[in-house]
């Protein structure tokens, strides 16, 4: 099977405008499998950012390859043109920012949004918008139709981010880079709306690349973590292994220097097994249980599934607060 994402021996680094690089990344190798969930782990400054922008290579950020490989489910994203990149960000591999409003316009309603992502990638408007609306709908918004109508500005920064993270969605892609997605929400929502990410990656089977610089959120939801420092990754392996037996003195920092939210060892919140896209696909035809606003037991299409009993579903004050649906 073809890796989504295979990273071998990368340099990388920022071009000024004479024309120098500043190395920031050093050999660099990284895979993710389809469906799977990966974090990448370290402090400020550490590199996650730049290997983000690697990936991407979006236009107008100076980044600049040296060295190595990078594949997107065995194609060579340094041979491709900038119109294949294009087509190829937002339908094979998604990005959600630290900011929401750095992934929506201010100026332009949350449904012309939507419609102008699907229309660039000639996906069928309606049903894009179906998809965008359920999607909502498993992230808490009781009517998912009425945020159509909204501007970014009108909504928290809980419900922007939830908007972000399904407009990155709604193509399937079969990549998600997130780059510390919750970090900038209140400590309180962090973790739903990290749950409620998850819970759609595998829903759509999307591997999802989490950039965080709290390893222990990154221990409640991932397979497997990469520590990333000073440009290099430190360590590596599955999340029991990395979070049971540290090995790199700076993962032993990291460890120590965040605080512990439940209880002396954060365990993977991964009880659920990873759902293929085939998986998915039957449980969109035979629909699926699930817990709406009220803690109901409720049916849809989409094939989400909550898997604890805490209900995933209510909204939080302070999102009802500023925006009442
Ligand atoms: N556009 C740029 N030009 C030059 N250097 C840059 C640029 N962006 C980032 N850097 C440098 O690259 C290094 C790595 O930064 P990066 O943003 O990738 O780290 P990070 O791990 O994402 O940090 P944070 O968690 O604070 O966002 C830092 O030394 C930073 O100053």
């Amino acid at each position: 099977m073809n890796e989504i994402l295979n990273i071998q021996v990368l340099h990388a680094g920022y071009i000024n405008d004479e024309g120098t690089v500043t190395p920031i990344l050093h050999d660099i190798n990284l895979t993710v499998q389809p469906g799977e969930i990966i974090g990448v782990v370290g402090g400020s400054g550490s590199g996650k950012s730049t290997l983000l922008h690697s990936i991407t290579m979006l236009k107008g950020t100076p980044i600049q390859i040296l060295e190595g490989t990078i594949q997107y489910n065995g194609l060579n994203l340094r041979e491709i043109n900038e119109t294949e990149r294009r087509t190829l960000m937002g339908s094979g591999i998604a990005r959600v920012f630290q900011q929401a409003y750095m992934s929506l316009y201010p100026l332009r309603t949350i449904q012309a949004q939507c419609k102008e992502l699907l229309d660039a990638h000639h996906v069928p408007v309606d049903k894009g918008v179906e998809d965008f609306c359920q999607m909502l709908a498993h992230m808490g918004f009781q009517e998912p139709r009425r945020i159509l109508a909204a501007h970014p500005h009108e909504l928290s920064g809980g419900m922007a981010q939830r908007v972000a993270i399904a407009l990155a969605l709604v193509l399937k892609p079969k990549l998600l880079l997130a780059d510390e997605p919750t970090a900038a929400l209140d400590a309180t929502v962090q973790k739903k709306v990290l749950q409620e990410l998850l819970e759609l990656c595998q829903a759509y089977g999307t591997a999802l690349l989490l950039v965080t610089h709290n390893i222990n959120m990154a221990a409640m939801f991932t397979h497997r973590m990469y520590v990333m420092h000073d440009g290099r990754i430190v360590e590596s392996g599955t999340t029991s292994d990395v979070m049971e037996h540290p090995q790199h003195e700076y993962t032993q920092a990291l460890l120590g220097a965040v605080p512990i939210l439940n209880g002396p060892l954060p365990k993977s919140n991964l009880k659920f097994s990873i759902e293929t896209k085939e998986q998915a696909q039957i449980h969109q035809a035979h629909g699926h249980h699930h817990h709406d606003a009220q803690g109901r037991h409720t049916h849809d299409g989409m094939g989400f599934h909550s898997h604890d009993d805490r209900n995933l579903h209510t909204h939080d004050g302070r999102d009802t607060e500023v925006y009442h649906e």
